[in-house]
């Protein structure tokens, strides 16, 4: 029997993603000492092999079929583009990507005036606004703390993740406009399915029917 191989968003989902994991029958839990230098995680019984890797990299390992599975943000797979099947929303990480800024940039929205967009996703930004909106904006690709943008001037507005508001609402920004909604998804080689259908079916069913009665209870 080959490895069946995971490859897991770093970061603030990782833990729930592995407890997830260790609810089906599936320990990764050895992942969780962040003591360690060790990038990767085999259980020889069951054939598994674990590791984690950062975000914008999970689609990347998930298409070329040097993980079999990943787990991670929509965000993220809306903005690698990769080839792969995205086949389960595990509704942990839920939060929202939305265009934001002062209450009055809303009016530059709604005139479709020549903006600058700051944001960590310029390919999302992009298609919203060159392909569903029609409005010709020019994109600043920043690496963390967008909300700075607006406030020193380097942007009209950002393209961001809006979570509990709190970090908009601190730098006197707000909502202007709801892209879209996201949470962690499972994605899947598009080879592997067929040649690993059997195994990852049943990693998928019993993902959902976890997922599913957590939901009801209400977790
Ligand atoms: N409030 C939130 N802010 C950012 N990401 C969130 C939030 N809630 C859930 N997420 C999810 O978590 C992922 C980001 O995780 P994390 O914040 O650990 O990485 P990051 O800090 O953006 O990555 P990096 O350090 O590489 O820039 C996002 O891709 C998104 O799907
Ligand atoms: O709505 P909230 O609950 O305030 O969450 C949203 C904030 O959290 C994220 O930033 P993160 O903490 O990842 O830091 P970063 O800006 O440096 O990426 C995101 O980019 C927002 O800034």
């Amino acid at each position: 029997m080959r490895y069946l191989t995971f490859a897991l968003a770093k970061g603030r989902m990782a833990k729930k993603t592995m407890e997830l994991f260790e609810a089906i029958g599936l320990p990764c839990e050895e992942m969780k000492d962040e003591g360690t230098r060790k990038l990767i995680f085999v259980n020889e019984e069951l054939k598994l092999r674990f590791f984690l890797a950062k975000a914008n990299d999970v689609p990347t390992y998930v298409e070329y079929g040097a993980a079999d599975i990943g787990i991670v943000g929509k965000d993220t797979i809306l903005e690698e583009g990769r080839r792969l099947y995205e086949v389960l929303d595990l509704g942990i990480g839920k939060c929202r990507m939305c265009v934001c800024g002062p209450k009055d940039a809303a009016d530059k929205l709604k005139h479709h005036e020549l903006i600058r967009v700051a944001t960590k996703y310029p390919g999302i930004a992009k298609d919203y606004f060159y392909n569903k909106k029609h409005q010709t904006v020019e994109i600043i690709k920043l690496n963390g703390s967008i909300e700075l943008a607006p406030i020193v001037g380097l942007s009209e507005v950002i393209v961001d993740i809006v979570e509990t508001g709190s970090t908009l609402r601190e730098n006197g920004l707000t909502v202007l406009e709801e892209i879209v909604g996201l949470s962690a998804r499972m994605v899947v080689n598009q080879v592997s399915m067929k040649i690993e259908h059997e195994r990852i079916s049943r990693i998928i069913t019993d993902m959902r029917a976890l997922i599913q009665s957590r939901e009801q209870d209400g977790r």
